[in-house]
């Protein structure tokens, strides 16, 4: 037989069944069709010894995208980049990278402790052609059921999450009302950068790294998978620049809290719970947010503490704070209360430029676990700065430098901004020159300012002193008045005193007047 003529009764061979099955459609019992159905169902499943698990796009009745669907596609991706022939390509990152996913239709493999898997992309399409409906269709074999559908879908999930994170836009949240707004977090600090002794940064960054990967250990110990740091020190020592180093060392999200826009406890707590997984969670200057000390001293001593705030409050700030309801105890349910504890890891970081007018119960251990002291610049922290501004490692500048950090204090941000470049050539000379000489200038300062401080508490000694003393005057004067009232009063009545015949007072003293009339 030629293969032509084979072709063609092949066909009529396939055209003939087909034509059957349609007659047997239409005019055969439903219910017959039905079981014929689940038979043929039933007998290939028998003969055919894979497993087929699908992954819908969409789930439920929201329309949800469906999370594993994603974390699917993420895993995939990879995978589909160094076998399918048709990807998909999309742009995250603002235009940064290019993230690849199979196209549909195509196939991929993958193994997994030995066991061979292949993963397929498909779509269903309405009758309508208006709605398509993706999926990814998993196959293997039956006698590795148990296998992947624990150990290999959670591996799948896991890493495809993973992707998800790293590939992810990063951004930062603020709060408006109670909703959230975000725009793409992009700040370039980086511990590598931050100018801190490299032990204290080792410290932090191990603290933060070990944290970040101890679901289990955290799950263990019965403990919500968060934890607080507290950073204080003077303005201008790198508390927000370490946020953001955390941010991106971790690949965090940023939520920044301004409390004074929060109305009450109840929309704090919401903000909280609409906060994600993997996010730092900041409430920046906590001691001028809100004056949650004062709250609780308040009914105590009204009005006081108000003058020796340090950092006065604008008018705005001050209206904002007054309309602001939330309270300690709400901050501190925030903390740890029990909705504290939904959905992930999380870090809540606390930054205040005067630690000590927090209120203990707020940054105990427990609520602020790691406190981190953010101080002037260390030799240590300007080398990290001169490599980072000017590129130098060492110069001959160096030892005076060192010399006059030892005796005056500056901020790395002065620091910094003395390194800043400023001529065109950029030349790092005329900035260390520059640095010496705000070093040396804040130091004069410096000693000027212990001189005047020593004069002015010399002169509020003397003043103190001479009160003191004009006070004493006072007091023997009115004292010695007092004893002078005393006997003219004692005079007085006397006189008034009734004489009797012997020239003698009732009380037996002889009485110059009486004696006088007589
Ligand atoms: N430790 C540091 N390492 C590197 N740069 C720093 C450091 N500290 C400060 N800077 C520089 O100084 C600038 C101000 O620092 P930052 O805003 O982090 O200070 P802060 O401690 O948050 O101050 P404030 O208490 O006023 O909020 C930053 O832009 C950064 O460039
Ligand atoms: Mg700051």
């Amino acid at each position: 037989m030629k293969p032509t003529d084979m072709i063609t009764q092949v066909g009529s061979v396939i055209a003939s069944v087909m034509f059957a099955w349609a007659m047997f459609k239409q005019y055969c019992p439903h219910v017959l069709q039905e079981y014929i159905d689940k038979f043929s169902k039933r007998a290939f499943t028998f003969i055919y010894p894979y497993i087929q698990i699908s992954f819908n796009e969409f789930t439920g009745d929201r329309f949800m995208r469906s999370e594993a669907y994603s974390a699917i596609e993420n895993y995939l991706g990879s995978r589909s980049s160094t076998q399918a022939k048709r990807l998909k390509a999309d742009v995250v990152k603002s235009s940064q990278s290019i993230i690849l996913s199979m196209d549909d239709y195509e196939e991929v493999d993958d193994e997994f402790q030995g066991v061979k898997l292949k993963w397929a992309a498909g779509k269903h399409i309405s009758e309508t052609q208006s709605d398509e409906k993706k999926y990814y269709r998993l196959t293997f074999h039956r006698r590795h059921r148990q296998l992947i559908l624990g150990d290999y879908l959670n591996h799948v999930l896991k890493e495809g999450n993973e992707i998800k994170v790293r590939n992810r836009q990063r951004k930062l949240y603020t709060n408006s009302g109670s909703y959230w707004r975000h725009v793409v977090f992009q700040h370039p600090a980086s511990f590598e950068s931050l100018a801190m002794e490299a032990e204290r940064k080792q410290e932090i960054m191990d603290d933060l790294l070990v944290f970040s990967t101890a679901e289990e250990f955290y799950a263990r110990i019965g403990r919500a998978w968060k934890r607080g740091y507290l950073l204080f020190g003077p303005p201008g020592t790198g508390k927000s620049t370490m946020i953001a180093a955390m941010a991106n060392l971790l690949n965090y999200d940023i939520y920044d809290l301004e409390l004074t826009a929060v109305k009450d406890n109840t929309e704090l707590r919401k903000l909280l719970i609409d906060t994600t997984s993997r996010s730092i969670i900041v409430i920046e200057d906590i001691d001028c947010s809100l004056d949650l000390t004062g709250q609780r001293k308040k009914k105590k001593e009204e009005g006081e503490g108000d003058e020796k705030d340090p950092k006065p409050k604008l008018p705005k700030e001050e209206a904002e704070t007054k309309q602001s309801q939330v309270t300690l105890s709400g901050i501190l349910n925030f903390v740890d209360g029990l909705w504290s504890a939904c959905k992930g890891e999380r870090l809540l970081v606390f930054t205040t430029n005067f630690v000590e007018k927090l209120d203990p119960a707020l940054i105990r251990k427990g609520r602020m676990d790691k406190h981190i002291e953010l101080s002037y610049c260390s030799f240590e922290a300007f080398q990290i700065l001169a490599k980072n501004y000017l590129k130098l490692e060492s110069h001959h500048l160096f030892a005076r430098i060192q010399e006059l950090l030892g005796e005056t204090k500056m901020t790395p941000a002065d620091v910094a901004e003395h390194l800043m470049p400023k001529t065109i050539s950029g030349d790092a000379m005329v900035c260390l020159e520059n640095l010496i000489g705000g070093l040396e200038k804040a130091k004069e300062d410096a000693i000027l300012k212990a001189e005047e401080e020593v004069k002015e508490s010399a002169r509020l000694k003397a003043e103190e002193e001479a009160k003191e003393k004009e006070k004493e005057k006072e007091k023997a004067k009115a004292e010695e008045e007092a004893a002078k009232e005393k006997d003219s009063s004692k005079a007085e009545e006397n006189a008034k005193k009734p004489v009797k015949e012997n020239g003698f007072c009732e009380n037996g003293n002889a009485e110059l007047i009486s004696k006088e009339k007589k």
